[in-house]
């Protein structure tokens, strides 16, 4: 069963940075539609607001992407434009806390391999398991600049997606995407999804976070005990089931936990990490092991040990519906403890 979410109250509208993301014709995603786009952005933002703030910039990444840069007080982070795409948190005085893959990012059509992909409005291949690509199309598009500004916590950065004839072409609904990240002591993510169309729709969402952790065989991840799952790892020991105490991974793990709110833990020997969210119903935990993490071209054999993902969202039965005018705001703040 779909949850159905209240309308929210209208807030202003978007104002419209200095440049917008726009039609792609033919209706897919080729890389290079997608790095015309980049292409056309980076010029018109590196000539018009290269810094966007005190201590913000906007510089390049992997594949000459723009990336918006965070040196502020509590912390520092970098975010993409493509897909809005956080790969980097580091709060003052702490580690880093958000896992990316050493390799390099290719620019082509794959989501980045780390940081926080953002999935929407499917989650891996959708509730009927036919829809391409994985995770949607949010994080394999480029996001327009709606707002950067100091805060009294960090700086905050606000992004925007709407549809477009990409989009549509393969998900026939309009909508407003608009990503709020506060990078301070908090990461702050919150994900709001706005039915702009005249009919409802459905949508999956993910705020698909990588942590760095000193050894995934070590961890505890606390907050999900007696919470039901379904494990969709080749080879897991069990389909379903019921967590009886913290969960520990030993092998391949792609846990989807439903109807789950509380705060999760990941508990390490380099820090806990704690994940609080609201507006999210699902929990997702993934780690590839040594077999698929060698089959995977963007990351690197020796990597999974480093890694897992705790992910914040709304997934098959914990999917939304919008009617038309409605909106959903899904946040999750991490911190280290
Ligand atoms: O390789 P991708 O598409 O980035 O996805 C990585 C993993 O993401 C997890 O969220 C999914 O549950 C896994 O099934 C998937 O393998």
């Amino acid at each position: 069963m779909h949850r159905t979410v209240e309308a929210t109250s209208d807030r202003e509208p978007p104002s419209t940075g200095p440049w917008r993301p726009t039609a792609a014709s033919g209706g897919n995603l080729a890389a290079t539609v997608v790095r015309r786009h980049y292409r056309r952005a980076m010029a018109q933002e590196l000539s018009e607001r290269s810094e966007l703030a005190p201590g913000v910039t906007l510089t390049t990444g992997e594949a000459g992407l723009p990336m918006i840069r965070v040196e502020c007080g509590p912390a520092t982070g970098s975010i993409y434009l493509h897909g809005a795409h956080v790969v980097e948190w580091v709060p003052v005085g702490r580690g880093s806390a958000l896992w990316l893959s050493a390799v390099p990012y290719d620019g082509g059509g794959a989501l980045i391999r780390g940081g926080v992909p953002i999935c929407f409005p499917w989650f891996g291949n959708g509730p009927d398991g036919t829809r391409s690509p994985l995770h949607g199309f949010a994080g394999r598009l480029p996001w327009a600049i709606e707002e950067v500004r100091g805060t009294d916590d960090g700086v905050l950065v606000v992004l925007h997606l709407t549809e477009s004839p990409a989009t549509t072409a393969q998900w026939p609904h309009l909508f407003e995407a608009t990503y709020q990240v506060l990078f301070g002591e908090k990461l702050r993510l919150s994900l709001q999804i706005r039915n702009t169309g005249t009919e409802a729709f459905t949508f999956e969402q993910a705020l698909h976070s990588y942590f760095n952790v000193n050894d995934v065989a070590g961890i505890a991840i606390r907050g999900l005990e007696g919470e039901t799952y379904t494990d969709r790892a080749p080879g897991a020991a069990a389909a379903t089931g019921v967590l009886s105490g913290p969960m520990h991974i030993v092998a391949e793990t792609d846990r989807v936990f439903e109807g789950t709110s509380a705060p999760t833990y990941i508990q390490d020997t380099l820090h806990t990490v704690r994940i609080a969210k609201t507006g999210a119903a699902s929990t997702v935990v993934w780690n590839p092991w040594s077999d698929k993490a060698e089959a995977m071209p963007d990351f690197g054999d020796d990597e999974w040990p480093w890694m897992v993902c705790v992910e914040t969202g709304n997934v098959r039965s914990d999917a939304i519906t919008l009617s038309p005018g409605q909106a959903h705001t899904m946040t999750t703040t991490i911190t280290l403890d």
